[in-house]
């Protein structure tokens, strides 16, 4: 991919996304699906044009478009594998910096048993 003339390559996960282009995260932020505007959310960076594929997302409509215009990395993440990025490859349609993702990710807590057999 170029920027500002200079060839960059970028790895999103193990996804290869060489020579998309970048798209600012103003334009990114704009495209929320409202007012004839397409369905984009960023993944690691990398933005996707999910307007036609929201319609047979396993998961509904309700998350993408909840998500467009956004990043939603980790809330992807949580749920698909790396093989449903590269699977829908063809909606890659350029890579972003600095997209704000609306949530952010909970920390792990550490959970104390409340019982434990070392007690005894
Ligand atoms: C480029 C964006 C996305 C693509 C290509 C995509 C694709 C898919 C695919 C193929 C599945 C079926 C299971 C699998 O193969 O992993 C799935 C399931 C699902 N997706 Fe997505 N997804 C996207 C974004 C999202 C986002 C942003 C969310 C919510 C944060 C989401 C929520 C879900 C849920 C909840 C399911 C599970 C449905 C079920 O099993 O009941 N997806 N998605």
């Amino acid at each position: 991919m170029t920027r500002n003339g200079a060839t960059i390559t970028r790895s999103a996960g193990s996804v290869k996304n060489d020579n998309l282009p970048f798209i600012s995260a103003a334009q990114v932020q704009r495209e929320t699906g409202t007012e004839g505007s397409r369905i984009w959310v960023v993944i690691d960076d990398i933005v996707y044009d999910v307007t036609e594929f929201s319609k047979q997302h396993p998961g509904g409509q309700v998350p993408l478009r909840n998500f467009a215009g956004k990043s939603c990395s980790w809330q992807f993440h949580q749920i698909h594998s790396l093989k449903t990025l590269q699977k829908y490859e063809k909606l890659r349609v350029g890579w972003t910096e600095d997209a704000p993702n609306p949530y952010q990710k909970p920390k792990p807590q550490i959970v104390k048993p409340l019982w434990s057999h070392q007690n005894w």
